[in-house]
């Protein structure tokens, strides 16, 4: 396993060492001991999600406040998405920072997103199921959001506008100024 720290202190990319044979592949998607060495911390994951999207579904930017703050290890079980990650940590040097990495069934590769930062993810390839691991419940009153095209974050989603898919949620979040942090 292979651990690479982003420009976003604490956040990072996870690379698994696959092994090919004669009947496919195998990899460890995910050891605690292995991981927790990795980041240096403890991580307790109690809730896998997983979703299907298809191309052009942009489901972001999510996060949980408060007690309720989520810690989530993420990566792409079919399909190709591009993974988006946004400081949103106070008194962070990188506050509304972000990095977006892809994620696909191919490179394998996944991403630890600390709690603190508001996540999301566009569809590129023409469906796509993703998985994520959290380290606290769902829960809907803690909702937070910040609107995918704020233009003080700038995220190129690499697809048309009039290519995009939203929630009626995502659509109406709010921009970071006026987010509820
Ligand atoms: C996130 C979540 C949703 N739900 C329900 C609520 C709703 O009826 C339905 C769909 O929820 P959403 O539209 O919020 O799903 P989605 O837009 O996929 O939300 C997710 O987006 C990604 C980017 C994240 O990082 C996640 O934390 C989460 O916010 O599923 C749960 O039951 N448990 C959960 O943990």
């Amino acid at each position: 396993m292979k651990v690479t720290e982003t420009k976003l202190k604490g956040c990072y990319i996870i690379e698994p060492r696959v092994y090919h044979d004669h009947r496919g592949c195998f990899f460890e998607s995910f050891n605690q001991q292995e991981f927790e060495a990795a980041i240096g911390e403890k991580v307790d994951f109690v809730q896998d999600n997983q979703s299907c999207s298809y191309k052009g579904v942009v489901r972001a930017l999510h996060y949980q406040v408060g007690a309720y703050a989520q810690a989530k290890l993420v990566r792409v079980l079919r399909g190709r998405v591009l993974d988006v990650a946004v400081d949103l940590r106070k008194d962070s040097p990188t506050f509304g920072d972000y990095i977006a990495v892809e994620l696909s069934d191919e490179n394998k590769k996944q991403v630890f997103i600390p709690k603190g930062f508001a996540h999301g993810f566009i569809t590129l390839s023409e469906t796509a199921e993703f998985f994520y691991k959290c380290d606290s419940f769902y829960q809907k009153e803690a909702e937070g959001g910040v609107v995918y095209n704020d233009p003080d974050i700038n995220i190129d989603w690499m697809l048309p506008k009039d290519e995009i898919i939203l929630s009626d949620r995502d659509a109406s979040l709010p921009k970071l100024k006026d987010a509820r942090l």
